[in-house]
């Protein structure tokens, strides 16, 4: 039961009995969850009918809560050209915040432990070379 539905469909759904958001593209329908939801239904509210990654991925929600993200989703966001830029949590400038969707700063993460870690063992040998030396 997957369907296709524009962003201005979605934003239609805004109250606490009919609530659905964006998280990644994707869509999901919140409203048997709001009551439930541990974070409570203010912050749902605030987001509902709109794309709410970047709110759901700053919490830093557990699998568990993955998991019911998973079975409250009904389709996938079709993106039109025009479409209001997704307000991403906080209400704050949408223009200035990252892409939902954008590569996660996972990557970039990983590749700074790389370079702190090789760049850790390089001091470590030259120390123990210039400490031979002496
Ligand atoms: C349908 C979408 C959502 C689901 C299924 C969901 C699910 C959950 C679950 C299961 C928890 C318990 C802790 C955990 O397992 O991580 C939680 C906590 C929390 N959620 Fe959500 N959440 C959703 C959306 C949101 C959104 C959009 C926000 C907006 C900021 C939010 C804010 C929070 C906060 C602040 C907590 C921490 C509560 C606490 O520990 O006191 N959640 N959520």
């Amino acid at each position: 039961m997957s369907k296709e539905l524009s962003y201005s469909d979605v934003s239609e759904h805004t109250s606490k009995k009919d609530l659905y958001m964006v998280i990644h593209d994707k869509i999901y329908d919140a409203s048997s969850f709001v009551d439930e939801h541990p974070g409570g239904e203010e912050v749902m509210l605030d987001v509902a009918g709109q794309d709410a990654t970047e709110a759901f991925e700053d919490v830093g929600h557990s699998d568990e809560a993955r998991e019911i993200l998973n079975g409250l989703l009904i389709g996938t966001l079709q993106r039109k050209d025009g479409d209001p830029k997704p307000n991403v949590g906080g209400g704050s400038l949408a223009s200035s915040a990252p892409k939902p969707g954008a590569v996660q700063s996972q990557g970039m993460g990983m590749t700074l432990y790389a370079v702190l870690l090789v760049g850790g063992a390089l001091a470590f040998f030259a120390y123990q070379y210039l400490n031979a030396k002496a």
